[in-house]
């Protein structure tokens, strides 16, 4: 367990994997914590050097008082990826995530060798939608909004209440301070990624699970279509967090995007 102040906040991270792979950053999503990654990176780690985060008002990192802006997680993580001495990095990014991921690798280049954008958009929602979710969480707190979004990351069979992964996924998002979760609302309402985004040239994999409710996959073949030779697929049986319903499939078409855009020795 790891706690370094970066960019003025104290930042949760850890470092695993094989010493002298190649590096993948994964940056998870609204109302989660890195954990949602595990079951992937499990099945990574032994060929990758692993950088995991919790990004802001998530997890274990410090949660700074409301509003953030997109450029606030965007340099947070290159202040992280300073401090460990890494740069072109493979960064794999869900939802708000991907959007980090997006502009990281605008602001900051060098960072960036390849992105993996899992249940993302170039923008995500609208401001009416965002508006109504920061006054309800301030208002009322995550519990109270919680069944909706549940609805909208996990497969009807997933949210079975004797799944005990669903139960402690939903203490996972119930338990994200309210200034982290609103904070980073603000930050998804104000970001238009479009053109910064349509300007990207780098290897990219765009994935998404078939019933995602919260960034479905017509807008992540949207995405997709707006970087240059960016391939697209869709994961079935999954909902907006395929790493944790289907981490098998999802690390698979990472693992074969990896070897295909790794330059021959
Ligand atoms: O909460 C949701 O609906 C899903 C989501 C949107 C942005 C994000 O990171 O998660």
């Amino acid at each position: 367990m790891n706690f370094t102040r970066v960019n003025g906040v104290v930042i949760h991270h850890e470092v695993r994997g094989t010493v002298g792979k190649p590096v993948l950053v994964f940056c998870n999503s609204l109302g989660t914590d890195f954990r949602i990654w595990d079951a992937v990176v499990g099945r990574l780690e032994a060929d990758y050097r692993i950088v995991l985060y919790d990004k802001r008002g998530h997890g274990l990192s410090e949660a700074t008082p409301q509003p953030y802006a997109m450029t606030d997680h965007v340099d947070d993580l290159a202040a992280l990826l300073d401090h460990l001495d890494i740069t072109g990095a493979t960064i794999v990014g869900l939802s708000v995530g991907g959007m980090i991921a997006q502009g990281l690798a605008a602001r900051w280049p060098h960072l960036v060798s390849r992105l993996v954008l899992c249940d993302t958009g170039h923008r995500i929602g609208h401001d009416d939608l965002w508006n109504s979710r920061i006054e309800a969480v301030n208002t009322k707190g995550i519990k109270a909004i919680a069944d909706g979004i549940l609805e909208r990351w996990f497969t009807p069979s997933f949210r079975a209440p004797d799944n005990d992964a669903f139960v402690g996924y939903t203490a996972m998002l119930t338990r994200t301070t309210v200034d982290g979760y609103a904070g980073t609302c603000y930050a998804l309402r104000d970001a238009d990624l479009t053109e910064s985004t349509r300007a990207l040239k780098l290897p990219t994999l765009c994935i998404v699970g078939d019933q995602d409710g919260s960034t479905p996959p017509e807008l992540v073949q949207e995405l997709a279509d707006l970087i240059g030779g960016a391939r697209f697929e869709i994961i079935a049986d999954a909902g907006h967090l395929p790493c944790i319903e289907q981490p098998e499939a999802t690390a698979a078409l990472i693992a074969d995007f990896l070897r295909e855009t790794t330059p021959a020795a």
